[in-house]
């Protein structure tokens, strides 16, 4: 699990880790599987060549020991893990370039930032990962043709290596109000970047630290004397030799965090420090070299790369919850607790309906999850592409819809993980389930590129816009088409149908609730920012409704229209994985279904009978169901969920790891604990 690891031996020979032996609960598991787990590994790599691909690139990448620890992370200092980090990043970028040279594919550069491989080789952060994440593509976004020119192949080339500053430590959601200033000189046609005060200065960005020596800093223009709002400059940080800050330049680390530990978020400050004109990204708006500022056609241009990485964020978190869910059930195959009978055997843990509930929900969210992202990514694509031909009618739909599903699929996540973390009892508190560092990944991801509640109000907004327009008998666009005034909505017939047209009249109906109370608030006399304020809440509840509304509606649409080609009996076990999604969330919204879906107790109890009976149904297909994801043990990282099972062994093994375990009396005995067990008090 540790790859070169010296571990400490454990104390029993005999209860040391054996390669190849399963645990024989796992093994009876596998044998009860309905289905073929390599049908749907295959299905879920998007074909038999993907797959072979990604084995591939997962052997040159895994099997390889220098990217493997010597000292899992949680053991080292802040500083040690950052090394360690930074090594890895390093070598992992030569890799890459090696894999390149010699025709190998990697289709998809992210696989080794977020997701599965990337957290399997840096566990703990990737001080690079805002280069690729961020730096790159807003120079790909945001630089004209010449820009691309000069800086994209530096940057591939790791020649440069960048970062995105743009958070500050006054601001962070309201970008409108950030401090730091670009003003240019026509003089010498260079802009000067200023932190004037202390709250201006960058605060978080990955890899400013220690790491990058240029970054796109996005700072208030400057021109002839007039702000012209934020815009994105490439600033170098450090000089290309001595790797020094350059004169005018602070910068620094902003020190240990609850997880992402090796990342080297950063500060950054400048004192009046100067940049050529043409290092203003000016794909979208331009400075002229006698300081004219010649408009971009939407200022919303310039919010480009954060679109593009809350699209990639929901696809990130369905891989981070199919590894979670994966060391969950296998554990819950393997570790027995309590009688359910009197005086019988004690039964796997994953035999209690409440353990079923606890994770088979979060199967079936992985699947959510990444029906929704695939559907999302294709948008993007699209929008991007009509965008560079000057036409962007569907960018508001495209941030709306990215802003909740950014929100719903990091929140659902977070929560998945952590009761994940509960199933596996006290050993899923450990540090080596991998389970609390897969949280801290996480549960960032709610606050970053756009807080979530501040998401949701994003989406809420565009939803006020829609409802106003179905009001006025306009036409919607595709996703808020169910607000469609005329729009009839079939009565509730207690099936999986019934719940989605449901999460759609709950949505529909919350919106309009919405929009009568801004109108009754600003009746009353508020002003319209007063009303907005005051139905923040109702208004956060209406566009998550909204976005589970699109999450069920897209995964019951790809199991209907998207699985032709599967066998019957994976199909089957599909069907009742998208029926356990959405029972779960009705569930879970009782209230809503019985305010606007007019369903009654009696339907309450068929859902709850329905949800039982699915749970029983998934249960002999559990552990396939996660042997399906296909991830390594060294993806998974964890004492708990290895594929083999072994794991009061593995934790054994780990245990022995600590350095407090290196010799049979620890140093601290002498300096402090003697003198106490001898004191005469
Ligand atoms: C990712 C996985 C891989 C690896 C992970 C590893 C490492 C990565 C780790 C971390 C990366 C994190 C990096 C960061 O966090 S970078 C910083 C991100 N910052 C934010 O996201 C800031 C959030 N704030 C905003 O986006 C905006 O300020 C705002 C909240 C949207 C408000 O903007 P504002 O200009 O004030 O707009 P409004 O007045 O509210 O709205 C005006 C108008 O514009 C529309 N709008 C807003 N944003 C966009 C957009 N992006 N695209 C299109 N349209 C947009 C908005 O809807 C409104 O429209 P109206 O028609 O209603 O006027
Ligand atoms: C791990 C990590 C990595 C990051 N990496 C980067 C990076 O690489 N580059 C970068 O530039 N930034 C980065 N950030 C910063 C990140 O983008 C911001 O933290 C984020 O956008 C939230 O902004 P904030 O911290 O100012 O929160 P705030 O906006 O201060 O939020 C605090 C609270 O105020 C509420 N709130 C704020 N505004 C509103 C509103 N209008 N309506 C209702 N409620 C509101 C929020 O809901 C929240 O509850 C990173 C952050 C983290 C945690």
């Amino acid at each position: 699990m540790f790859g070169r690891l010296a571990a400490k031996q454990v104390p029993n020979k005999e209860y040391a880790v054996v390669p190849g032996k399963v645990n024989p609960d796992l093994q009876r598991e596998r044998k009860k599987c309905t289905f073929d787990t390599l049908e749907l590994t295959h299905f879920l790599d998007g074909g038999v060549e993907k797959y072979k691909d990604r084995k591939e690139r997962e052997n040159f990448f895994l099997s390889d020991p220098e990217l493997m620890d010597d000292v899992p992370p949680e053991l080292m200092s802040h500083e040690d893990q950052y090394r360690n980090g930074l090594k890895k990043a390093c070598y992992l970028f030569k890799k890459l370039k090696e894999l390149r040279e010699n025709g190998g594919t990697i289709d998809n550069y992210r696989q080794l930032l977020g997701g599965s491989l990337g957290s399997a080789i840096l566990k703990d952060g990737n001080p690079l990962a805002l280069h690729y994440v961020m730096f790159i593509p807003t120079l790909m976004g945001q630089g004209t043709p010449d820009q691309c020119a000069y800086w994209i192949e530096k940057a591939w080339d790791c020649r440069v290596i960048g970062t995105y500053a743009q958070t500050e430590l006054g601001h962070g959601t309201f970008i409108r109000g950030l401090e730091t200033t670009a003003t240019y000189n026509p003089k010498t046609q260079q802009f000067f970047l200023n932190s004037p005060t202390l709250t201006s200065y960058k605060w978080w960005p990955g890899g400013l630290g220690q790491t990058a020596n240029y970054a796109v800093v996005v700072a208030q223009l400057y021109t002839k004397g007039e702000c012209h709002g934020i815009h994105p400059f490439i600033v170098q940080l450090r000089d290309e030799k001595t790797h020094r800050p350059m004169p005018g330049v602070i910068v620094g680390e902003i020190g240990p965090k609850l997880g992402m530990n090796a990342t080297n978020n950063g500060f950054l400050a400048f004192k009046q420090v100067p940049i050529p004109r043409n290092q203003m990204l000016m794909k979208n708006a331009q400075v002229l070299p006698d300081g004219t500022y010649v408009k971009s056609p939407s200022n919303k241009l310039t919010y480009g790369t954060m679109m593009f990485v809350r699209v990639v964020i929901v696809q990130d978190m369905a891989s981070y919850l199919a590894k979670a869910v994966t060391i969950a059930v296998r554990y819950s195959a393997v570790r027995r607790q309590s009688e359910m009978v009197p005086g019988q055997s004690e039964p796997q843990i994953m035999d209690y309906l409440t353990q079923m509930y606890k994770l088979f929900p979060y199967i079936a969210t992985v699947y959510a999850l990444k029906f929704s992202a695939q559907w999302l990514w294709n948008m993007y694509n699209d929008v991007t592409a009509k965008i560079d031909a000057g036409d962007l009618e569907l960018l508001p739909e495209l941030h709306s819809i990215a802003c909740c599903l950014k929100a719903v699929s990091t929140a659902d996540t977070a929560t998945a993980i952590e009761t994940c973390r509960l199933s596996c009892g006290g050993h899923g508190y450990m540090a080596c389930s991998n389970l609390p560092t897969t949280y801290g990944n996480v549960t960032a991801a709610s606050t970053y590129e756009g807080e979530n509640t501040v998401m949701l109000l994003q989406t809420a907004r565009a939803l006020m816009k829609a409802y106003a327009k179905a009001q006025a008998g306009e036409q919607l666009s595709p996703t808020v088409e169910y607000l469609n005034r005329n729009r009839k909505f079939r009565p509730w017939s207690n099936t999986v149908d019934s719940i989605v047209e449901g999460f759609k009249q709950i949505a529909a109906g919350k919106v309009a609730a919405c929009a009568l109370s801004l109108q009754r608030g600003v009746e009353s006399g508020l002003s319209s920012e007063e009303a907005w304020n005051r139905a923040s809440v109702q208004l956060v509840d209406a566009a998550e409704a909204h976005c589970r509304a699109f999450i069920t509606d897209r995964h019951l649409d790809m199991v209907r229209n998207g699985m032709n080609e599967l066998s019957p009996a994976l199909r089957e076990v599909m069907a009742q994985l998208c029926d356990l999604y959405c029972v779960f969330w009705a569930l879970k919204r009782t209230g809503d279904f019985l305010q606007f879906c007019g369903i009654r107790g009696e339907d309450v109890q068929n859902l709850q009978d329905y949800q039982n009976e699915l749970l029983v149904q998934i249960r002999p297909n559990a552990v396939g169901l996660v042997d399906s994801f296909d991830l390594r043990d060294e993806i998974i990282g964890s004492a708990l969920g290895s594929y083999d099972g072994q794991v009061y062994e593995r934790l054994l093994q780990s245990a022995m790891l600590s350095p407090l375990n290196a010799k049979p009396v620890h140093d601290s005995y002498g300096a402090s604990l003697s003198a106490l067990l001898r004191a005469k008090y």
